[in-house]
């Protein structure tokens, strides 16, 4: 069993204002008392006995440790330390100040497709990274992907939240049914043995969604389907962070379109979308996951290493 800090956390860090809330717990601002420097507090509360609903089965958690102090990486964030007490445990974590990248984009007015390959990159030599250690993230989606200081010139990507991550050892099948319906691969529908395979089936996702959002997403024309939906009393997607190619209407209706390999690239989307692009994102969404392309490969592919800029004209 892993040994976690005993100490009260308050004793060593202040803490301070919510950053932000899920499944994953509760991220907090929280400021070193020895140094002044600022993390963040990732507090977990724990199951108080085996009965409880509430609260995370404290080995969740420790795969989850167990698995971030294995990973060190520029575009992974970076666990600092661990503590423990009562039934709480919090993770010290970087603390990661330029928001999620989507949001940033939608800020942006006149983000590039060559912009958006730099993010790209960063985002698969992260994805590499954790999968040449055999850890599969099983959770990538764009409010996973975050950026250290969005007033850089060029910002870092940071990939957080690894509460669903897995680290495969040699000959043991895993499978879950967990993950996000909009970014889920099939084979995680179908209940299937998974590989890392499965986040490059996200990263397809993630890609197609960054396109659209770059398109301008003809703003006025989501602001008219927006209105429509409303008018239709249906419920409107966030424009940046929640159109999957395979989005449905319901959880239901995304999960079958997943299954049927039903998306397309809407021409009034991707009409200034280069076909290069549109190559990476299909060798993606690949049904078959051991056909998908691997995180190695994405990196060599045109679109992200052309032999020329002009190579992503049309
Ligand atoms: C260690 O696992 C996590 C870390 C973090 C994390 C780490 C460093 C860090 N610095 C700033 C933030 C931050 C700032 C604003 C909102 C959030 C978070 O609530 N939303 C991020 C995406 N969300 C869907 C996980 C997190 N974070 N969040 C978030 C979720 C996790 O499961």
């Amino acid at each position: 069993m892993a040994v976690f800090k005993l100490d009260n956390v308050e004793d060593l860090y202040e803490i301070g204002n919510v950053l932000g809330s899920g499944h994953f717990g509760q991220v907090r601002e929280v400021r070193e008392r020895a140094t002044g420097a600022q993390w963040a507090g990732k507090f977990l509360k724990l199951k108080r006995g085996a009965g409880s609903r509430l609260g995370l089965e404290r080995k969740s958690v420790e795969k989850e440790v167990e698995i971030l102090q294995s990973l060190q990486h520029q575009n992974i964030m970076a666990l600092k330390d661990v503590f423990e007490s009562r039934a709480e445990v919090v993770l010290i974590i970087e603390l990661i100040k330029g928001g999620e990248l989507f949001d940033f984009i939608a800020e942006k007015e006149n983000l590039t497709e060559t912009e958006a390959i730099e993010f790209m990159k960063q985002i698969l030599e992260g994805v590499r990274y954790m999968h040449q250690k055999n850890v599969g993230h099983f959770d990538l989606k764009p409010e996973n992907i975050m950026l250290s200081d969005k007033h850089a010139p060029k910002p870092d990507i940071k990939i957080i939240d690894f509460g669903m991550a897995h680290r495969f050892i040699q000959g043991e099948e895993y499978k879950s049914l967990g993950g996000t319906p909009q970014y889920i691969a099939p084979e995680i529908i179908n209940y299937e043995p998974l590989g890392t395979a499965a986040d490059m089936w996200s990263i397809g996702v993630i890609t197609y969604i960054l396109l659209d959002a770059l398109a301008g997403c003809q703003f006025e024309d989501m602001q008219q389907e927006r209105a429509q939906l409303t008018l239709e009393g249906k419920e409107t997607y966030t424009l940046l962070s929640g159109l999957s190619p395979f989005q449905g209407e319901t959880d239901e209706e995304t999960l079958r379109n997943i299954v049927a390999m039903n998306y397309e690239f809407e021409p009034h989307h991707f009409s200034q979308t280069s076909n290069m692009a549109k190559d990476f994102i299909q060798k993606l969404l690949v049904k078959d996951q051991s056909e998908r392309m691997t995180a190695e490969e994405c990196l060599i592919h045109p679109w992200i290493m052309p032999l020329n800029r002009t190579q992503i004209a049309k």
